[in-house]
């Protein structure tokens, strides 16, 4: 992969609007507004900023969940849209996700091992030996032990369930991944292993991540550089160690000032 590993460039995205179908104007939601960001390789952006500020809706862009109103985005260095266009198997490989809810985002009928050999079997094309040893090193990779794979979702805790989000994300080989509020669900004793692994794992597999949290702790602990977002729009970006003692935006100031674990001097 050559280039930033996300290019963002005057992104919007607007909800609603127009007119309903008895000609009354419908209301409008402009969710990001003309957002520019980029993610280098091996880098972690963090994008905070508090609920509504258009974060998730910039996730979900990036991977394919929502389609922009207007702005560019290139992954890898690929139109995204014209990634996802050239099928499942070369968006997949190329970009991941973990959301915030762990449990929620497994489906609860299937086995752990139905739920990693989905992409072996559809993105990669793996047969059946290839899939067992994937799923053996993806398990590896996530500290679960083997016999993760006979038992389904529910028989797991929070941080157990997003280990296992996270070995789906990593089945590809895809190296981006988007992170919309990985640990929020977790208790603080937890996040701290879930984002020691995340750390572990970007290293030993050269990942690139973008990383939503409304949480500042959390983003002090893993990233790189940080975007702020405040309604809509990026207000401020800047290396963490920048943010949190020098925070220029009067809203990052606000929110560095409100944020009890934060180091302030
Ligand atoms: N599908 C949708 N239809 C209409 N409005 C939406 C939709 N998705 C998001 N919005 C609106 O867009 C704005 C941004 O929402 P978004 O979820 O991106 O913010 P956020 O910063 O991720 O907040 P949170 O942390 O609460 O999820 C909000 O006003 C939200 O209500």
């Amino acid at each position: 992969m050559t280039g930033a590993a996300i290019q963002v460039r005057d992104l919007c995205k607007t909800f609603g609007g127009g007119r309903s179908f008895f000609g009354k104007a419908k209301h409008e939601i402009r969710a990001v507004k003309a957002v520019s960001l980029d993610v280098a390789r091996g880098e972690t952006l963090a994008v905070v900023g508090e609920s509504g500020s258009g974060k998730s809706t910039l996730a979900r862009m990036l991977v394919g969940l929502e389609e922009p109103t207007s702005g560019s985005m290139l992954i890898a260095g690929r139109d995204a849209a014209a990634l996802r266009r050239s099928g499942p198997r070369a968006f997949g490989k190329t970009i991941q996700y973990v959301f915030q809810d762990p449990v929620a985002s497994l489906n609860p009928r299937k086995t752990i091992q139905e739920i990693l050999e989905t992409p072996l079997k559809l993105l990669c094309g793996y047969e059946a030996p290839r899939r067992r040893a994937r799923m053996q090193e993806l398990l590896h990779a996530v500290q679960m032990p083997e016999d993760t794979l006979l038992r389904y979702p529910h028989e797991f805790s929070g941080g157990q369930a997003q280990r296992i989000a996270i070995a789906r994300a990593l089945a590809t080989e895809a190296e981006i991944i988007v992170l919309d509020e990985p640990v929020s669900a977790l208790d603080v004793s937890i996040q701290a292993q879930v984002l020691l692994l995340l750390r572990d794992l970007k290293q030993r597999f050269g990942l690139s991540y973008l990383f939503i949290s409304h949480d500042l702790a959390v983003v002090e602990a893993i990233s790189d550089r940080v975007a702020v977002m405040y309604f809509g729009e990026v207000v401020e970006t800047a290396p963490a160690a920048r943010l949190f003692t020098d925070p220029e935006h009067a809203y990052t100031r606000q929110l560095v000032a409100s944020a009890p674990r934060i180091r302030k001097e």
